[in-house]
């Protein structure tokens, strides 16, 4: 998988070195570009923002550096398979069955938008020639899709085959398939006893049955109690 950052602050991207993701890039899992859009500007000042059409206030990204960039680094020819994303707060609520999807991307390329937001015209052109998402991560606004982009990363490649050194742990977490889209029950480890409180004398029966049991109440409860959205879906198992 080749992974493509767009950004006038590309340094936000150096982490990506040092992170888990860093560990799939060393593997060949993985292959990180990070570019600055500036670097397609022509003027002394490197300009990459101008005042909005029909006014407001702020100012909104230029589509020229866009357009040349995507002919560098993607080309100029239509294809599918490549994945081109913008992270806003307009967008469709990203979700872990989306991560999966584009788990097996071979291609995806991050636009990180600053200021108000990118010429519409730059998305419009990218739904012409590739697969686009426009995302959000939440009801709350950044200064720039750089963060969102680390997040959407995060969530993508520990999910690339050979990435996670247990993959069975995958299916245990919250959303996952295997547990059902709820949210993940409780975790406890040793000591039995801290500070007075201590882990659940069913976790340490031994019965597998009734642990199965207690940890799918669990995750029913703190569904119902933090995401009643989720209760509903078809894949949550619970209605
Ligand atoms: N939650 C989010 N806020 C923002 C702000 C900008 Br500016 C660009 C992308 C995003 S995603």
């Amino acid at each position: 998988m080749r992974l493509d950052y767009l950004s006038i602050f590309p340094a936000y991207f150096d982490v990506l070195d040092i992170s888990l993701v860093g560990k799939a890039a060393i593997n060949g899992l993985v292959e990180i570009h990070a570019h600055d859009l500036r670097d397609w500007t022509h003027d002394r000042h490197r300009t990459v923002d101008d005042t909005p059409c029909g006014g407001g206030a702020g100012m909104v990204m230029k589509p020229d550096p866009w357009g040349e960039a995507f002919d560098e680094i993607i080309g100029t020819e239509s294809d599918p398979s490549v994945h081109v994303i913008f992270p806003a707060p307009s967008g469709t609520p990203f979700t872990q069955s989306a991560a999966a999807e584009l788990s097996s991307a071979q291609r995806i390329v991050f636009c990180c938008g600053r200021y108000e937001g990118i010429d519409h015209r730059v998305i419009d052109y990218a739904r012409s020639m590739w697969t686009v998402h426009e995302v959000s991560l939440g009801d709350y606004v950044l200064n720039g899709g750089e963060v969102a982009a680390l997040a959407i990363t995060e969530a993508v490649v520990r999910l690339v085959p050979g990435f996670m050194g247990n993959p069975e742990s995958l299916a245990e977490e919250s959303f996952s398939a295997g547990q059902d889209g709820l949210l993940e029950y409780p975790l406890f480890t040793r000591p039995v006893s801290w500070r007075g409180l201590d882990v659940p004398e069913v976790l340490m029966s031994g019965h597998h049955g009734r642990i199965a049991s207690w940890r799918r109440d669990e995750s029913v409860r703190l569904t119902r109690e933090r995401r009643p959205d989720l209760t509903d879906s078809d894949s949550s198992g619970i209605h």
